[in-house]
C-alpha cells in the first residue's frame, strides 16, 4: 500500500514537472529564445556530425542553462509575489539568480565555440 501510494507520487510529481516545464515553454520569452536556439544547435550538431562526447557535453549544455533560466524564472515570480514594490533586497536577489544564469551561459558559450569554431573556420 505504502509502496502504491509512493509510485502514485512520484507519477503526480513527474506530472507537475512535465506541466511547469511546458508553462515555462507558454509563457515565457526567455526560455522560448533559448528553446529555438537549443533546436539551432542541435540541428547543426546533425549537420557537423559531431561526435558522442560532444553531443553530450552540447546536451548537458542546454540542459544547464534552460534549467537555471527555469529556476531564475521561478525566483523572479516568486519576488514579485512577496513584494510588488522597489525593494533593494529584492533587487539583489533577482541580480544574484540572473547571476547564475549568466555562469551557465558562459559555459554553454565555451563548449559551443570549442565544438563548431574548428569546423566552421
Ligand atoms: N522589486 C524590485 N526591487 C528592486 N529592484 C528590482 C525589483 N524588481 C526588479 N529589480 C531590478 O531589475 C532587474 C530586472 O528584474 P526583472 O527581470 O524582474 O524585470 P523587472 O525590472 O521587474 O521588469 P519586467 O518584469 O517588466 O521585465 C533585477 O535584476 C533587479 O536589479
Amino acid at each position: 500500500m505504502a509502496e502504491e501510494s509512493l509510485i502514485r507520487n512520484r507519477f503526480k510529481g513527474f506530472y507537475y514537472a512535465f506541466k511547469g516545464a511546458l508553462l515555462l515553454l507558454r509563457t515565457e520569452s526567455s526560455i522560448q529564445v533559448q528553446f529555438c536556439i537549443s533546436i539551432l544547435i542541435t540541428a547543426a550538431g546533425f549537420y557537423f556530425g559531431i561526435s558522442p562526447i560532444e553531443w553530450i557535453s552540447q546536451t548537458l549544455a542546454i540542459g544547464l542553462v534552460m534549467g537555471i533560466e527555469g529556476v531564475n524564472t521561478a525566483v523572479e515570480k516568486l519576488s514579485d509575489y512577496i513584494q510588488p514594490d522597489r525593494d533593494p533586497k529584492i533587487g539583489f536577489i533577482k541580480d544574484i539568480s540572473a547571476g547564475a544564469v549568466m555562469f551557465a551561459a558562459i559555459a554553454a558559450s565555451i563548449v559551443g565555440l570549442i565544438i563548431y569554431v574548428p569546423r566552421i573556420f
